[in-house]
């Protein structure tokens, strides 16, 4: 069995006093896309804010590549290898990519750090995932579309070749011919890059099929964890409504 990327252990987690998470454990392991299901409300955002520390830890732990990185700021923990792409728009309102540059400049902005060359090719690994991305390269991002911006988001998540992706809704409020290419490009970026994934989607279906292993987590708790192709439509609606 390949090594644990991350563990998330007894999680207890949320907000000031307000309480979202009970008790999560979740584990992703190295080369796997792992999705994170739920109902609206149910604290998948606040599970991926808890890892990045954007969220409060009240007990438990998380633990990436063996390393306790539990309640670590969120720079501290994308330095260690963790690439957060946020829904937008989301609660902390954090725009996911820089509107007054264009896209090339983004995509520098996101590579500071890295040696030029490594620069070149990580902005070609990236156009060649999302082609479209080369056409609009001028663009400024707040001229994009939203699944343009949506590509850019991720791009910019991978130009530090991370460890762990962790993609909020990544497809929310796309066209249903792009979120087919978005569900290609997320299995590329595994299949490719080697880069683990940590999936949280609304469209079940299609990411079941490009998923190993599904979590399911209703008000806070996880109802079911196993192989994603097991989970079917049955048993997640009678999951999501508390059964
Ligand atoms: N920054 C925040 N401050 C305070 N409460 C928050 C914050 N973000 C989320 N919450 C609350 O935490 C609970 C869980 O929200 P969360 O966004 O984690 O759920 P979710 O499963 O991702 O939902 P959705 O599918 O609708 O995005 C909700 O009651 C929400 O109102």
């Amino acid at each position: 069995m390949s090594a644990e990327v991350l563990r998330v252990e007894k999680l207890d987690a949320g907000y000031g006093k307000f309480h979202v998470l009970f008790g999560v454990d979740l584990v992703v392991r190295q080369g796997e896309i792992v999705v994170l299901l739920g109902p609206n409300g149910a604290g998948k955002s606040t599970l991926l804010n808890a890892v990045v520390g954007m969220a409060d830890v009240f007990g438990g732990r998380v633990v990436l590549s063996g390393r306790d990185i539990t309640g670590k700021p969120p720079h501290e923990v994308m330095k260690m290898g963790v690439a957060y792409v946020m829904q937008s728009p989301n609660n902390f309102g954090t725009p996911n990519v820089f509107g007054e540059l264009t896209v090339y400049e983004n995509l520098l902005a996101a590579s500071i750090g890295l040696p030029r060359d490594e620069v070149s090719r990580r902005i070609e690994e990236v156009y060649s995932l999302f082609p479209k991305l080369r056409e609009l390269r001028d663009r400024k991002a707040k001229f994009l579309s939203g699944g343009e911006r949506q590509m850019l988001a991720i791009s910019l998540g991978l130009m530090k070749k991370p460890t762990l992706l962790m993609l909020d809704e990544p497809t929310a409020g796309l066209a249903p011919k792009l979120v087919g290419e978005f569900f290609h490009a997320i299995k590329e970026i595994r299949d490719k890059l080697g880069i683990s994934i940590l999936l949280v989607e609304q469209n079940a279906r299609k990411a079941l099929e490009i998923g190993d292993r599904a979590y399911v987590l209703v008000t806070g708790r996880i109802k079911y964890s196993g192989a994603a192709k097991e989970l079917d439509e049955e048993k997640l609606a009678s999951l999501f409504l508390g059964g």
